[in-house]
């Protein structure tokens, strides 16, 4: 399931566990969620006074598992890049947000049951229903799809009430449906009124009409201080939080760039109709960086390292076909072919591959998808998901986005803290500039309370934004685009944009932005269902394969009898395990050994120790590996000394076989 890829540029520290033996099987959802839930990974908040949609807590199993995950994503970016890490504020000044642009924009499309008052969040309503159609047509047809994706697929839509009938439906209406779904994400709001409309589009469960999409702000409101004159809202993205720390990030660095801040948080959205268990909640953790990097180059130092990393491609092109079909590549092509932008944002991309392996996504349900123009945001310079295929479908678990200079110019004009970088020129140069003047009194008069924002962001352009505008002022009449999305129309009388020559010492600019953005509760439930298997002889027993890295416990200690030496030597075990920082668990209840290593199998701990009386007689344990229940005995100190190493990922099954000898004793005989 895992590919030795991902440790192929990260040393001997990150080798990873191959599955030995795992028996192949057919995924079953609800056997996983009753494990999940038994075994108290996670669960609806408030759930004993009926629970809230979109809100969930992590048991034990739940937040070890986040917290190796996260420890991971520590080490594989922020200690390996050298990042600045940061720990910034979750409430945050409504300014800001402004300013970045989320007050008036930060929404989705939702619509109405015209009877009942359901809501639905637009595009995924029509995805439902289209997707419920084209199912219907495939069982008219006689047509199946892959067993997996079925059986998921047929609850998804039993969660949106969608019946699916087989009817078969006209040859051009399932292109139509298949062109439309392939480009789903990329409608605005009244293109999906225009769709619901045109295909008649209705509450799955009441067959009522819905209304025309309004927009639906997703950030949560609040007040700071109790006079309530500041407003604030819960952060919907860390994001901000790095940009308005630049100058101090920049001056920490030394005035260089390129350098990488990075943070892992809570965000907040109030999603319009959660639905998906933990893949779409209201409260999330994410861990994201903010890579800043020069637009005049944005090559990579450690570009070699990740250019034979393979991604699988859905690149904007073949979507906007309507299609679907993807493309394998090695990164280094990939940017070759400009079909990613640049070398920062592939490396990005190839380390993410690589990050995503190592914890224990299955990289054959991985794949990267270009947004396209609809989609992206206006300033942003090209953006890549990384999908990952689950019962729900193709979900986007990793955004990664060129932003552009965007972020830094809006705060710096609308704070005047020039958030740039200065670089001393070896040679004075001449540069022509287009210079930017106002006719102050006609300005005012045409603008009044905005005559400020917009004179802030005509200064705050790029050249060759300007020159658009000045070309389009010599035919008489040009417009500016705020922060807010408002755009106003500017005249030649009101401003002048001139070409100058000025003699430069210093080059100055503001940093383009790459940004990996993780939803670490999206990865965490992929993972848990990639992981998940049952052995052949019990399908209600389930196994998770989490690799030891992420895994929640990492050995379980357990005797096959109640004799107090016994008992006795699996506290010490314990004891000398924690000494070295393995995190191990004792199992001393009166359970079978079967019934003991069953309850771990779920828990998806790797390793598993058992003392008996040969332990006490020649100072033997045995050493069991989760997938294959294969066992190895040793001496107690070698086995620990073996599990350390398994754990640490510096060797494998195969290397602990050649350190301990084999053993097939009858322990696992109640299995
Ligand atoms: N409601 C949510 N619940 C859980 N994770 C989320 C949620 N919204 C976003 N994320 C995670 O945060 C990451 C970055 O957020 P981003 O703004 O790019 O998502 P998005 O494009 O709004 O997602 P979507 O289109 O699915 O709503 C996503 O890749 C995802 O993993």
């Amino acid at each position: 399931m895992v590919s030795q890829s991902a440790a192929s540029t990260s040393g001997p520290s990150e080798l990873i566990q191959p599955i030995i033996n795992k028996t192949a099987h057919e995924f079953d959802k609800t056997t996983l969620d009753a494990l999940l839930a038994r075994r108290f990974f996670f669960a609806p908040a408030f759930e004993i006074y009926g629970g809230v949609a979109g809100l969930y807590d992590y048991g034990p199993t739940g937040s070890a598992l986040q917290a190796n995950i996260l420890d991971a994503w520590r080490k594989h970016y922020i200690i390996e890049e050298d990042m600045l890490e940061l720990d910034t504020t979750i409430m945050t000044l409504s300014e800001v947000l402004k300013t970045s642009g989320h007050v008036d924009k930060f929404a989705d499309w939702m619509v109405k049951d015209v009877q009942n008052g359901e809501i639905f969040r637009a595009d995924h309503l029509v995805e439902a229903v289209i997707e419920g159609r084209l199912k219907g047509d495939k069982e008219a047809r006689g047509l199946k799809d892959e067993p997996v994706v079925e059986e998921d697929e047929k609850k998804k839509k039993k969660k949106k009430n969608v019946k699916i009938t087989a009817i078969k439906l006209e040859d051009d209406i399932v292109a139509e449906y298949e062109s439309l779904l392939a480009q789903i994400d990329n409608y605005t709001g009244p293109q999906l009124g225009e769709l619901i409309r045109k295909h008649n589009i209705r509450n799955p469960a009441t067959n009522n009409e819905v209304s025309e999409p309004v927009e639906f702000n997703l950030m949560f409101e609040s007040n700071i201080g109790p006079t309530g004159q500041i407003k604030g809202y819960l952060r919907p993205e860390t994001a901000q939080g790095h940009f308005v720390n630049f100058a101090r990030l920049l001056e920490f660095n030394n005035g260089k760039v390129p350098f990488a801040s990075a943070q892992i948080g809570k965000s907040f959205r109030n999603e319009i109709a959660p639905r998906q268990g933990l893949l779409r909640v209201r409260e999330f953790t994410m861990a994201e960086i903010e890579h800043y990097v020069d637009p005049l180059d944005k090559q990579h130092a450690r570009f070699a390292e990740v250019k034979d990393v393979k991604l699988t491609l859905l690149p904007k092109d073949i979507q906007s076909e309507g299609k679907t079909d993807t493309t394998q590549m090695t990164v280094g092509d990939a940017v070759a072919q400009k079909i990613v932008d640049n070398e920062t944002l592939g490396y990005f991309l190839g380390r993410t591959q690589l990050f995503l392996e190592k914890i224990g996504i299955d990289p054959s349900r991985m794949r990267c998808r270009q947004h396209m123009a609809n989609e992206m945001a206006h300033y942003a310079a090209d953006c890549w998901d990384f999908e990952i295929q689950s019962s729900y479908g193709w979900i986007e678990c990793v955004g990664c986005a060129d932003r552009s200079a965007y972020d830094l110019t809006v705060h710096s004009v609308r704070t005047k803290q020039p958030l740039r970088v200065q670089q001393k020129l070896d040679q004075p140069r001449k540069v022509e500039k287009l210079d930017v003047q106002f006719d102050a009194k006609k300005f005012g008069m045409a603008f009044k309370k905005d005559a400020t924002a917009i004179k802030e962001t005509l200064l705050g352009l790029e050249k060759d934004k300007l020159q658009c505008i000045k070309d389009e002022l010599a035919n008489g009449k040009s417009s500016v685009k705020c922060a807010d999305g408002k755009s106003y129309d500017i005249t030649p009388e009101l401003v002048k944009i001139e070409p100058i020559t000025v003699t430069e010492h210093m080059r100055e600019f503001t940093p383009n932005v790459i940004e990996p953005s993780f939803g670490i509760g999206r990865i965490l439930y992929s993972l848990l269902e990639h992981s998940y298997w049952a052995r052949e002889q019990d399908k209600a027993r389930g196994v998770l394969s989490l690799p030891s890295v992420v895994a929640p416990i990492k050995c379980l200690i357990v005797t096959i009898s109640q004799d107090a030496e016994l008992r006795a030597k699996i506290h010490e075990i314990s004891r000398k395990m924690r000494r070295i920082g393995i995190a191990s668990r004792v199992d001393d209840s009166s359970a079978s050994i079967g019934k003991k290593y069953a309850r771990n199998d779920e828990l998806g701990t790797p390793f598993g120790c058992t003392v008996d009386f040969a332990t006490i007689q020649k100072g033997t344990i045995t050493l069991r590996e989760r997938d294959s229940t294969n066992q190895l005995i040793g001496q107690v100190d070698d086995v620990i000394e073996v599990v350390s190493q398994l754990v640490q990922g510096n060797i494998d099954w195969q290397g602990a076989s050649s350190k301990l000898e084999a053993y097939s004793g009858v322990q696992d005989v109640e299995e």
